[in-house]
């Protein structure tokens, strides 16, 4: 029987650290919460530092390989780990100071169909070098139980859209573009398409630049509407949700080539706002409020164009109070408390899981067994 001290435990706040290394590959970001996995009762400190470009080309040499150097995970590992220590430093804080860790790492292969997803970090250093508890391979039995493995934020946007009319749509974009949808309980989530990662390996072989600031360039360009139109037959497109992508996973080398630097610039932006069009029609309802967040909210020519297609005035998260740019290290530090009090990670309706699904590894502070190298 639960006695009343364990019931007051459970529901009281823990002070979590997530840490996010999305598939932009541009860096990491740490946000502190209090949360008991249900509601969050204060947003804390939040830091964010890109990768240095040869770190950024280690990552990228192993995207799509399943397994990565242990020199890289390692390295990966204590870059993220003193991170999180110069972020408390930085804040007057120590480690006894955060209950927990949550640690998403890199996701490098996703093939959630052969039930494999990889994100490399090494949750048993993490926990050492910190000294904090942390949890990590959050989307590992999601996938092992035959989920997508991913959108795994949807559970967090709509913990914060509890106080928010629906239907409302989160629309994330990142590397990858993914949606949730909330009315009320209800929620629906999955991967779109494409959003940035793209037009930024384009920006990136084509200025070496990292990304189209302000989406100057493609906003500069014509569409090239054959081109479109072939990267739009895709049949992902039709494919009924929960669904979730790859970085990579569309073919657009050979589409682009011969193309112009603005006019694959603004062919891939519309690619992204396109493949928004042919989300809307696996919705439950038709959104009253469109909520974005990810890096792309910060490029108007993309906003414009999404605009354009949903047909409804769209917003930054930050018109309710969320941080768009943290959202995602958020959810992992929320993802981490639900985590060890033994809550649903993942739904049926946010990555087909068969039922409602905990998971993600504890890794106690005290274990002194690195495991460099093991992902
Ligand atoms: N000022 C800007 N103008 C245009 N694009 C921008 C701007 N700032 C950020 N971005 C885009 O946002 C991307 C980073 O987005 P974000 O940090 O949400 O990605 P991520 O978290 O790595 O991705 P994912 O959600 O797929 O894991 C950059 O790579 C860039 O393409
Ligand atoms: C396998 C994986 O890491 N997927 C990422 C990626 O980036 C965006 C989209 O594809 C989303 O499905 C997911 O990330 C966010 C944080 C999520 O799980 O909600």
């Amino acid at each position: 029987m639960t006695s009343i001290k364990q019931k007051q435990d459970q529901i009281k706040p823990l002070r979590a650290l997530g840490l996010m290394s999305g598939t932009s590959l541009d860096g990491v970001d740490a946000a502190i919460i209090e949360t008991d996995g249900e509601t969050v009762s204060s947003h804390g400190p939040v830091h964010s530092v890109p990768y240095e470009p040869e770190f950024r080309a280690r990552l990228r040499d192993v995207l799509g390989k399943r397994g990565a150097p242990g020199t890289l995970i390692a390295d990966f590992t204590r870059l993220q780990a003193d991170f999180v220590l110069a972020l408390l430093k930085a804040n007057n804080m120590t480690p006894p100071d955060i209950d927990l860790v949550g640690f998403h790492g890199q996701t490098i292969f996703h093939d959630p169909k052969n039930r494999v997803t990889v994100q490399i970090g090494d949750g048993a250093m993490m926990a050492e070098l910190t000294g904090i508890d942390t949890v990590a391979e959050f989307r590992h039995d999601d996938v092992a139980a035959g989920g997508e493995g991913a959108p795994f934020a949807p559970l967090y946007h709509r913990a914060l859209a509890r106080d928010l009319d629906g239907p409302l749509a989160v629309l994330n974009l990142g590397g990858v573009g993914n949606v949730t949808y909330i009315n009320g309980d209800e929620v629906l989530a999955f991967d779109t398409g494409p959003a940035n990662a793209l037009m930024d390996d384009w920006i990136l072989t084509h200025t070496g630049q990292p990304f189209d600031d302000g989406g100057r360039i493609a906003a500069s360009g014509q569409v090239n509407e054959p081109v479109l139109a072939r990267l739009l037959d895709n049949p992902y497109f039709d494919l009924k949700p929960p669904k979730s992508l790859d970085r990579d996973e569309f073919p657009v080398a050979e589409l682009l080539s011969g193309l112009g630097l603005e006019e694959g610039a603004a062919t891939l932006l519309h690619f992204t706002s396109e493949s928004i069009r042919r989300a809307l029609r696996h919705l439950p309802g038709k959104p009253n409020r469109w909520l974005l967040t990810g890096g792309g909210r910060k490029n108007p020519a993309l906003v414009l164009a999404i605009e354009t297609v949903v047909g409804v005035p769209v917003e930054p998260v930050e018109a309710v109070g969320w941080r768009g740019d943290d959202l995602e290290a958020e959810a992992f530090a929320f993802l981490a408390v639900r985590s060890v009090r033994g809550l649903p990670l993942s739904l049926p309706t946010t990555t087909g899981v068969p039922t409602p699904m905990s998971g993600g590894r504890f890794y106690p502070a005290q274990s002194k067994k690195a495991r460099i190298g093991v992902s």
